[in-house]
């Protein structure tokens, strides 16, 4: 055996002996006057968030399921918010950095629904009496982001009457453009036809399908090398969207799975109600123009 591979070196030296690693000289252990990691990361706040209503085992899962998806939900909105910054400054590359970050956060806020998926009807049941009439159709970070994506919906500002600050943040993106509407006014900047109708909509509503703006989109999905950014950003915004019924998706068949067809606690049917979003689009021409190409 050689010195550097060998099995009497693996458990000599400077390394590790009795299977255990040596603190080498010098790692800081004296955080009296110097930032920690616990306190840049606020963790005493944090670690002190998860404060179950019921004694049952299973709901620290249910609440820390529900705090991760709100943390991922902030960074969202925060990569949101320059995305569409970037898009209104023409600067797509910047802003398609911007999109593919949102898009690995979706990947694990979508992914960890398998986490809840562990819990039972019987554990829920436990304790789901506690909760009361609240319910995730209260989070506000989520309609924002469906806000910002341009599921716009005043009625929804209705909920969150009891937390102004909170209302006032949706009130705002509500009367703002989306990531959707930017892009369409980018897409008139560099020239493509985009109806005037849509460069002066009221942007506090939902867009709805335009069949001029399906024939601007289709002029770059029928020469993508003449407009390969473009192209590129509508291919990227379709990911998002499809990324996000993909939440949808797992989400209602969690929740089928664990409550069956019971009314929700937020006062909805339930699984139904839930259902109706996955007919909801964000992008409808960017998918309208799919059954165009080639024709
Ligand atoms: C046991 C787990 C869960 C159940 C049974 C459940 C059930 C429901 C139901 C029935 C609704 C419709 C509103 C209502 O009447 O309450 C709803 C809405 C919602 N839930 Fe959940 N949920 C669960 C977990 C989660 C988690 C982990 C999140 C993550 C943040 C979440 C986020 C939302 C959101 C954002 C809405 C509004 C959806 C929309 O407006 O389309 N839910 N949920
Ligand atoms: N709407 C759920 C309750 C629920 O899931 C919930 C309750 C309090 C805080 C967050 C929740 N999550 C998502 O709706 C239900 O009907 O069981």
């Amino acid at each position: 055996m050689s010195r550097e591979t060998g099995p009497v070196e693996a458990g000599g030296g400077d390394g590790v002996e009795a299977n255990t690693r040596r603190l080498e000289a010098g790692i800081e252990t004296d955080f009296s006057d110097k930032m920690s990691y616990g306190s840049y990361l606020a963790l005493d706040t944090l670690l002190s968030a998860q404060q179950p209503v019921s004694g049952h085992h299973d709901e620290m899962l249910f609440i820390i399921q529900h705090q991760t998806s709100e943390l991922w939900l902030k960074l969202m909105l925060h990569e949101l918010r320059a995305v569409r910054l970037q898009l209104a400054s023409d600067n797509l590359r910047a802003a398609m950095k911007g999109v593919a970050r949102i898009k690995h956060i979706q990947r694990s806020l979508t992914e960890q629904w398998s986490v809840l998926a562990t819990l039972t009807p019987s554990e829920y049941a436990q304790f789901r009496g506690e909760l009361g009439s609240a319910s995730g159709f209260q989070s506000y970070q989520y309609r924002a982001v469906e806000f910002m994506l341009g599921n716009k919906n005043a009625a929804m500002l209705k909920v969150f009457e009891a937390n102004p600050p909170a209302q006032a943040m949706l009130a705002k993106i509500l009367a703002q453009t989306s990531i959707y509407d930017e892009f369409v006014q980018l897409l008139a900047r560099r020239g493509f036809a985009v109806p005037a109708e849509l460069l002066e909509r009221d942007v506090s509503k939902a867009h709805v399908f335009n069949a001029e703006l399906m024939e601007a989109i289709r002029v770059v999905y029928e020469s993508p090398d003449d407009y390969w950014d473009l192209y590129e950003a509508c291919e990227e915004l379709v990911d998002l969207e499809d990324n996000f019924q993909l939440w949808r998706f797992r989400h209602v068949r969690t929740v089928n799975r664990i409550i069956g067809m019971k009314r929700g606690t937020g006062g909805s049917s339930g699984v139904g109600f839930l259902q109706r979003a996955l007919d909801l689009v964000f992008f409808p021409e960017l998918y309208a123009v799919r059954t165009e190409i080639g024709n």
